[in-house]
């Protein structure tokens, strides 16, 4: 019996993960929950899944769930904020942590599962981008195996499963494109939260659908790959394929690409991070190839989507840089959905955040932290002036 603990299991990725739960119930049981602001449906999960210990993101909410839960009988551990997600990362029974909040809030939950010796599977990659080489340093120590849940990762991972790292020429990470992948850059500025909601293939939290429309996704997931695989960025290329059908790949010395293939549903990767090194055989719809209607490929265009070439010099810039794009990136997100800001300001004010950034090592988590909250103030600076 596998114990997950859940970190955001009301969002997409959280809600998916407890539909692998409900599909194996001899193999997976939940142990800990974490959430944020959506306490009734956090409150069902409870009483379904009847977890040790649970959170809610405020103190008040965690009161209201404690007294709805007595009600039942149960009386679960209950905390709040971010020592509750710490707490939820750390519980004793858990084996695995699925790390399925959105944004660098996941990076000390993670940190600290990790120092529990928890195995991560891990879908928040801000975490990765904002401190990759210290949390796999730390996951190193620790001997933790950080599983990818990310779809590109996950394929990634699979086409490297029995290879020599020596014989890997490059990975290339595919990309959709997003809903304005054929958009005139004139077009683009005029662009709504609700069009950029809409993605072409996927149903995911508003937070990474926004990213994908920017491509700042796939700049945060070059960097996620960086991190996860050991790979220099120059050996890691993205292509733009619209169909979302090829996960990702990798390309051999030899001449050889080996590449991950499946409907685009996030339970197949979700399932793979938590039966890994097994595969269960489970009943979710299938690729039928022969009702494709085509699978194509395109360079992805850096200057309609700066984002993500900015990524790409965060990435190869190092020290605190990523921490930094990811940071006023979150900002400029949120400032983008809630009408305050133009979709193609959100890569500007990355760049200005980056450009005010005076370059930094960074040696341990509270200055990974203090970089992140100062790159916040910046964008929120940026923006109020706008
Ligand atoms: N969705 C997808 O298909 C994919 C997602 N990912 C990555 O997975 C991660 C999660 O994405 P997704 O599931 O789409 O995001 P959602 O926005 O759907 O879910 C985020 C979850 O985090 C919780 N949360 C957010 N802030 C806090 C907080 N301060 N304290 C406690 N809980 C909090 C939310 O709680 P509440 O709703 O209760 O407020 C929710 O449960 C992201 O890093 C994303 O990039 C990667 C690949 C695919
Ligand atoms: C499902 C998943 O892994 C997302 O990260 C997805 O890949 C986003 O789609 P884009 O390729 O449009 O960024
Ligand atoms: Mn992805």
């Amino acid at each position: 019996m596998i114990k997950i603990a859940i970190l955001g299991s009301t969002g997409s990725i959280g809600r998916q993960t407890l539909e692998v739960v409900d599909r194996f119930p001899e193999e997976l049981r939940v142990v800990a929950l974490a959430a944020g602001k959506n306490r009734q449906p956090f409150l069902e999960q409870c009483l379904q899944y009847r977890p040790l210990i649970v959170s809610l993101a405020t103190e008040e909410d965690a009161k209201w769930l404690k007294a709805a839960l007595a009600e039942q009988n149960y009386y679960p551990e209950v905390h709040f904020g971010l020592d509750g997600l710490v707490r939820v990362a750390t519980c004793e029974e858990a084996t695995v942590v699925v790390t399925a909040l959105s944004g660098a809030i996941g990076l000390r939950p993670t940190c600290a599962a990790i120092k529990a010796n928890k195995q991560i599977a891990l879908a928040n990659k801000e975490t990765l981008v904002a401190a990759g080489e210290y949390v796999t340093k730390l996951a190193s120590e620790h001997q933790i195996q950080i599983l990818p849940v990310d779809s590109e990762h996950s394929a990634i991972w699979q086409c490297l499963h029995g290879e020599e790292k020596t014989s890997v020429r490059r990975i290339i990470l595919t990309a959709s494109g997003g809903p304005f992948r054929q958009m005139a850059r004139a077009d683009l500025a005029k662009v709504t939260p609700q069009m950029a909601l809409k993605h072409p293939n996927w149903t995911m939290g508003q937070k990474i659908t926004i990213d994908s429309a920017t491509l700042m996704n796939k700049g945060l997931e070059v960097i996620e790959a960086r991190w996860l695989f050991n790979l220099d960025y120059s050996d890691i290329d993205v292509v733009v394929h619209p169909q979302s059908i090829i996960h990702s790949l990798v390309e051999y010395g030899d001449g050889s690409m080996l590449a991950h293939l499946g409907m685009p549903d996030m339970r197949i990767p979700i399932q793979y991070a938590l039966s890994y090194p097994k595969r269960w055989f489970n009943d979710l719809p299938r690729l039928n190839l022969t009702e494709l209607k085509g699978l194509t490929f395109e360079e992805p265009d850096l200057e309609r989507f700066p984002a993500l070439a900015l990524a790409y010099q965060a990435g190869k810039q190092g020290g605190a840089a990523p921490a930094v794009l990811n940071a006023a990136n979150e900002i400029a997100v949120h400032a983008f959905l809630a009408g305050r800001i133009g979709f193609m300001q959100i890569p500007e004010i990355v760049e200005k955040v980056l450009e005010n950034h005076k370059p930094t090592g960074i040696n341990n988590l509270e200055e990974i932290l203090a970089i992140d909250q100062w790159a916040r103030n910046e964008a929120a600076r940026i923006i109020s002036n706008c």
